[in-house]
């Protein structure tokens, strides 16, 4: 068995008397498309909170790749692998879909990266984040201002800038809200196309998109792990039937 790329142990998570994650132990290994499903205020965003670092838990820990991060920044767990995608609103609406990705593949090199004379850095790094946006089906809009893409292509450069940062975990908060069913197709095979050696972990509510692309499910009701398994086992089990999923669902 392939070792977990991020694993959480007994991470546990309370506000005043409220506790929002329960002692929660989870993994996830290389190159799994896992989907977090529940209903709302169950936890799901506050769990990707403390994988990320935005909140510290109360009490137990994160491990990304072997090491324990649970005490690092949230800019340290990005620089060992674990990206969360970023919103909307912190793309740079008047630069261009290109230029969004190079300033994310600037930050990726940082100091790592060896000075060359400027011109040869800069052809590289387009180069590079033209690659990006050809695995996004991007390319043809590279030189487009984000704001004049459609909503969904926007939601699509968010990614793009998320593997700009080169990640080993990459979290996805609902990547399809607010796109036209008809286009999540498109949400769908940029995730199938993903490396093979990724772990992506999406919070999503739309069942059908889960469904068809999720290879596990990790189902949280009130903080804690309800069930957790393939399509077909969640689709299956009659406690997540009736807490959450209903009869409407056939992975
Ligand atoms: N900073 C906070 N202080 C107090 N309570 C919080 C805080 N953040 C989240 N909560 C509470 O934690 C619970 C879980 O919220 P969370 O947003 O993680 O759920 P969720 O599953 O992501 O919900 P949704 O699907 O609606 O986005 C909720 O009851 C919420 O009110």
């Amino acid at each position: 068995m392939t070792a977990a790329i991020l694993e959480t142990h007994a991470l546990h998570k309370s506000f005043g008397a409220l506790t929002v994650a329960q002692n929660i132990n989870f993994s996830l290994e290389p190159g799994t498309f896992e989907a977090l499903i529940g209903p709302n205020g169950a936890g799901k965003s506050t769990f990707v909170n403390l994988l990320t670092g935005l909140i510290p838990p109360t009490s137990g820990s994160v491990i990304l790749d072997g090491q324990d991060v649970t005490a690092l920044s949230i800019e340290s767990r990005v620089k060992r692998g674990m990206v969360r995608t970023f919103q909307i609103n912190t793309l740079f609406n008047s630069l261009t879909v290109a230029e969004n990705v190079i300033l994310a593949l600037d930050e990726h090199h940082g100091q790592g990266w060896r000075p060359l004379p400027s011109p040869s850095r800069r052809r590289i790094i387009r180069e590079e984040a033209y690659e990006i946006l050809g695995r996004l089906g991007l390319d043809a809009w590279g030189n487009r201002e984000v704001k004049e893409l459609p909503y969904g292509r926007q939601r699509l450069v968010e990614i793009a800038i998320a593997l700009a940062l080169r990640p080993k975990v990459l979290l996805l908060d609902e990547p399809a809200a607010g796109i036209p069913s008809t286009e999540t197709g498109t949400i769908i095979e940029v995730l199938e196309s993903l490396a093979s050696d990724l772990a992506v972990l999406i919070i999503e509510h739309d069942m059908d998109l889960v469904f068809r692309f999720a290879q596990r499910i990790t189902v949280l009701v009130q903080g804690a792990v309800l069930a957790r398994g393939t399509p077909d086992e969640i689709a299956n089990n009659d406690t997540v039937k009736a807490v959450y999923l209903g009869e409407g669902i056939h992975a």
